[in-house]
């Protein structure tokens, strides 16, 4: 078998990505208080499909995400059809891969014009942080269930008894490896311990980052992508994200206290991503298809990989197994990429990825490759700021980088582009995008 990826449908023709669009990404209880994952799906498949001036039936599929899902709408991507102008017959199904879920539906819309099944099809992600399935302890779930067997009043009240006070006290789900029992804020600290990645490293990255995404903001580059949203009951709205600090000083970085080990910890509210509520869209054709329809696509897929590793040590360290993959399969060496974008769930997790891209050592044993990844030039990496200061709603995270790299290759006269994002789950997920 061919290391290299065919991202062709039969008739040779590439993979376009004609659009991409998300909503403002908002912290947690902020701008989208009380707003569904689902409700900010709908805003933007809405609004990329009017933006696209494109008729909803030539839309064949739609496949979306959600990471926390939500029990009365477990197929948020066939709600969102139902619940836009979309025809009733668009094919509709969701997909979750953790914080790549939005990675994992492009690349199933990309599949599916591969084989020749569809010729259009949209992909995106979106969570809410702020409306979540609160639920109630296993002790009172079981007991609910016993109450509808229960026939009399002493053998509900024999159920009522086994309870205590604790148990009825609500659930909400946590952001933790479901197998471990680690939050995702202690992996990173793990990681920052076992590939000594220091505090002020971290703090650096993550002042980069929220400077970077401030001029981005303010020099109006991302109008073209993120939509103005109306949060229902529309009587207020938001128009960018709310999350990053402008002229942020590094100074106070420093003195915030670590949230995942108070005593010895690194790992804060400012180096790590916020909880975040937002959606993205991708739309997607074959590139006769764009062509045929007059779009003119921001940018190909070039390749695209998914990796899988252990959970117990360095879980967020996807970005170090799926980059050489994707990178095999286009036929290119980091050094030949244009741009990098890696999704920075924690500055410690990035920057222990960025080592090990580095690392002769790890290429060798990890890998098996005698060269390492290679190193990151910082004036390609990340150039617009990352997720620490965007936010990051778990699923709508894939689809804002790919649009965002391929709209900045755009700016910059063309290129390549490689996306990358580490997962719950020991997930990794990387794409190289291509644009002209
Ligand atoms: C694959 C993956 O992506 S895994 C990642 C999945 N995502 C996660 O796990 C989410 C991780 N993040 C979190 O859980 C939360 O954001 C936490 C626990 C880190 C912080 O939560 P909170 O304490 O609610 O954050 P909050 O925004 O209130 O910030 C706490 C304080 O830090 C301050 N702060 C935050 N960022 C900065 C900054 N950049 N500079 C200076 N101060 C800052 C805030 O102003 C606030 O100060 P205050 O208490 O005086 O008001």
């Amino acid at each position: 078998m061919s290391d290299r990826q065919q991202v062709t449908n039969a008739r040779g023709e590439r993979i376009a990505i004609v659009a991409g669009l998300r909503t403002p990404f908002a912290k947690q209880a902020t701008a989208f208080h009380g707003v569904s994952a689902l409700d900010m799906g709908k805003m933007v498949v809405n609004e990329l499909l009017s933006r696209s001036e494109l008729d909803p039936k030539l839309v064949e599929q739609l496949v979306y995400g959600q990471v926390v899902q939500m029990p009365a709408a477990p197929n948020i991507a066939r709600e969102i059809v139902l619940g836009t102008g979309m025809d009733v017959s668009t094919d509709a199904y969701s997909v979750t891969r953790a914080c790549a879920t939005s990675f994992q539906s492009t690349v199933n819309i990309a599949e599916s014009i591969m084989t020749g099944n569809i010729e259009v099809g949209i992909a995106g992600g979106a969570d809410s942080s702020s409306v979540l399935p609160i639920g109630v302890s296993k002790k009172l779930a079981h007991a609910l269930v016993d109450l509808t067997k229960a026939r009399t009043f002493g053998q509900k009240l024999a159920i009522f008894r086994r309870l205590g006070l604790k148990d009825l006290l609500p659930v909400p789900p946590a952001v933790a490896e479901y197998s471990t029992g680690l939050s995702m804020g202690q992996t990173a600290e793990q990681m920052a311990k076992s590939h000594g990645i220091s505090r002020a490293d971290q703090d650096a990255l993550a002042h980069r980052s929220h400077s970077l995404a401030a001029e981005t903001w303010a020099s109006g580059v991302l109008r073209n992508e993120v939509m103005v949203a109306h949060v229902p009951p529309y009587k207020s709205f938001i128009e960018q994200d709310n999350n990053i600090r402008a002229n942020s000083e590094l100074e106070s970085y420093a003195k915030l206290r670590p949230v995942f080990d108070r005593k010895h910890g690194t790992v804060t509210a400012a180096n790590s991503t916020p909880l975040t509520d937002g959606a993205s869209a991708i739309l997607l054709m074959s590139e006769g298809k764009a062509k045929a329809l007059g779009y003119t696509p921001i940018g190909y897929i070039k390749s695209y990989a998914f990796a899988a590793i252990d959970v117990w040590e360095d879980m967020l360290m996807g970005p170090s197994y799926a980059t050489p993959l994707a990178l095999k399969r286009a036929g290119m060496q980091l050094e030949d990429l244009t741009l990098i974008e890696m999704h920075e769930a924690f500055a410690a997790q990035a920057l222990a990825n960025m080592k090990m891209f580095a690392s002769k050592k790890f290429a060798q044993e990890k890998l098996g490759q005698s060269r390492a990844i290679g190193d990151i030039d910082m004036t390609r990496f990340n150039v617009l700021g990352g997720s620490i200061a965007y936010g990051h709603p778990f699923a709508a995270t894939g689809a804002r980088l790919i649009t965002q790299m391929c709209n900045e290759l755009k700016r910059r006269g063309g290129g390549t582009g490689l996306t990358t994002a580490c997962a719950a789950g020991g997930l990794g997920a990387a794409m190289i995008l291509e644009v002209e």
